[in-house]
């Protein structure tokens, strides 16, 4: 489900508490001067898989002998990619911090400069500066300010930053012990040659929380707080759908603030109320009614195209989420089909069928045509115009029709195309309605938990099927 625009992103960025308390500069008055982190994996809440394969590189920079010894490689470069305020600073000062390194922390608009040079000599200088002090993390927030893809024959002030880096990292000495980590919210911008393997070769993807990491998160952020009894985190955690990391950690601020303005000694539901209206005041016109009504439209539509899916046994469900991805407001991850080239008429109906079983879900539960099925609409235009005028399998015959046929049959085209269409509509309200109480079940869980796996869907099915 791609819908509505990003009235997540509106919210300026939050003063990321406790992880400036506990970095002590060390040159004050340097420029691009390093710190040593106190941060540890543990102030990173959820993120389980990232961090294990972050724990790789941290065992390495510790004994680098150890992989040396077995002719392994340093790791040079580690890319994060995903939304923003999700925590990517945040684990890359835990590597320094779990590593006792000296913590380079950059931006990449910061090389862009005006006069040719410029700019390279300031990464020069920086992995000087980072070969002196190893072990140190050098850490380039947006990154694709200067790793954008190279444009041919040009030369200017930006190729020649990037081409400084791209030096740089080829010509660590093996064990100089520097790892560069790279962020980013836009992995398809940057130049291939930043990703090629001895570079940036590790990409991670640094994805939104869903419900189970926001408490988490809220955890790790009331930890040093003292909170009343009453105060129930796993609720808050309900009700901030789509925020993220950066979100959360300001609601605890706000919260402890607004105990403060109170006189209070401990802070309550009523100021963790005040902190979530406010930020969500952030977030554009938005209120929490709308953030619920929202996600209860998402939750119905994902339902509904997981359990067609599910009926219809073509490609295999992987996972289910409603949390927001870039543009989609949720998403059903189907398995590849793997290398198939070939497919039936039913196939294709079924992958219809899966396809507008979101919107159905939607008119069946709120009696409405909402802008969230756009994406599948496209996809759907697509396969039945494929079936009418490259597969024969329309009453138009066995016949491809392209070229000045296509224009000449485009009224046909049309009546055809949508026939198919509607009938697949049609059959797919049915077989929702026939098995409505599923699509209750599967979208409350969803609602409420936010991820589903594949194992997770057969079983609330089934468990329905016995009731
Ligand atoms: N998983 C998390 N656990 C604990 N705190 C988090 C987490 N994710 C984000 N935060 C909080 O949000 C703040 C902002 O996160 P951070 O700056 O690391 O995000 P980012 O992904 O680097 O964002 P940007 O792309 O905007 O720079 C952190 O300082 C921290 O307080
Ligand atoms: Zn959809």
């Amino acid at each position: 489900m791609k819908m509505l625009n990003n009235f997540f992103k509106k919210i300026n960025k939050p003063v990321p508490v406790f992880a400036q308390t506990k970095m002590e500069k060390e040159n004050p008055n340097e420029d691009s001067s390093s710190t040593k982190p106190k941060t540890t994996f543990n102030d990173v809440a959820g993120l389980d898989e990232v961090k294990e394969e972050l724990f790789e590189i941290v065992d390495f920079m510790k004994s680098p002998q150890k992989y040396q010894k077995m002719g392994a490689k340093i790791p040079k470069g580690v890319l994060f990619y995903g939304p923003p305020g999700t925590g990517k600073t945040l684990l890359a000062s835990a590597v320094a911090g779990e590593t006792n390194s000296s913590f380079f922390n950059v931006t990449g608009s910061e090389f862009v400069e005006k006069y040719v040079g410029v700019g390279a000599k300031r990464v020069r200088t920086l992995f000087e500066k980072a070969r002196k002090e190893a072990p140190s993390i050098i850490f380039i927030d947006e990154i694709d300010a200067i790793g954008a893809k190279r444009h041919l024959e040009s030369n200017n002030e930006k190729d020649q930053t990037l081409n400084q880096l791209l030096v740089e990292m080829d010509g660590f000495n093996k064990d100089s012990n520097v790892i560069i980590v790279g962020a980013t919210n836009r992995l398809d911008l940057l130049d291939e040659a930043l990703l090629r393997p001895g570079r940036f070769d590790r990409h991670i993807h640094i994805g939104a929380p869903n419900y189970h990491t926001r408490h988490e998160i809220l955890k790790v952020h009331t930890q040093n707080k003292p909170l009343d009894k009453s105060v129930d985190l796993e609720l808050l955690a309900k009700k901030t759908h789509g925020f993220n990391g950066a979100h959360l950690s300001n609601i605890a601020n706000e919260a402890a603030i607004f105990a403060v303005r109170d006189n209070s000694d401990i802070i309550t539901n009523i100021h963790f109320d005040k902190a979530l209206e406010r930020v969500i005041a952030g977030l554009e016109s938005k209120n929490s009614q709308l953030i619920e009504k929202e996600k209860k439209i998402v939750s119905y539509h994902e339902a509904g195209h997981a359990l067609i899916s599910d009926m219809l046994g073509i490609c295999p469900i992987q996972k289910i989420s409603i949390v927001p991805r870039g543009e989609a407001l949720g998403y059903v991850l189907q398995l590849p089909d793997e290398d198939r080239y070939i497919y039936t008429k039913d196939e294709l109906i079924s992958k219809i069928k899966i396809l507008l079983a979101g919107k159905a879900s939607e008119e069946i539960i709120f009696n409405h045509k909402s802008t969230g099925a756009k994406d599948d609409l496209k996809k759907v235009t697509e396969i039945a115009t494929q079936m009418v005028c490259d597969y024969g399998m329309s009453d138009l015959g066995f016949m491809t029709i392209d070229g000045n046929t296509k224009t000449f049959l485009s009224s046909q085209i049309q009546k055809e195309t949508n026939s198919i269409v509607e009938t697949c509509y049609k059959e797919t309200l049915n077989l929702l309605n026939n098995n409505i109480n599923d699509l209750h079940v599967v979208s409350k869980f969803l609602f409420d938990k936010e991820t589903m796996t594949h194992e997770e869907l057969k079983s609330l099915i089934k468990k329905e099927a016995v009731n």
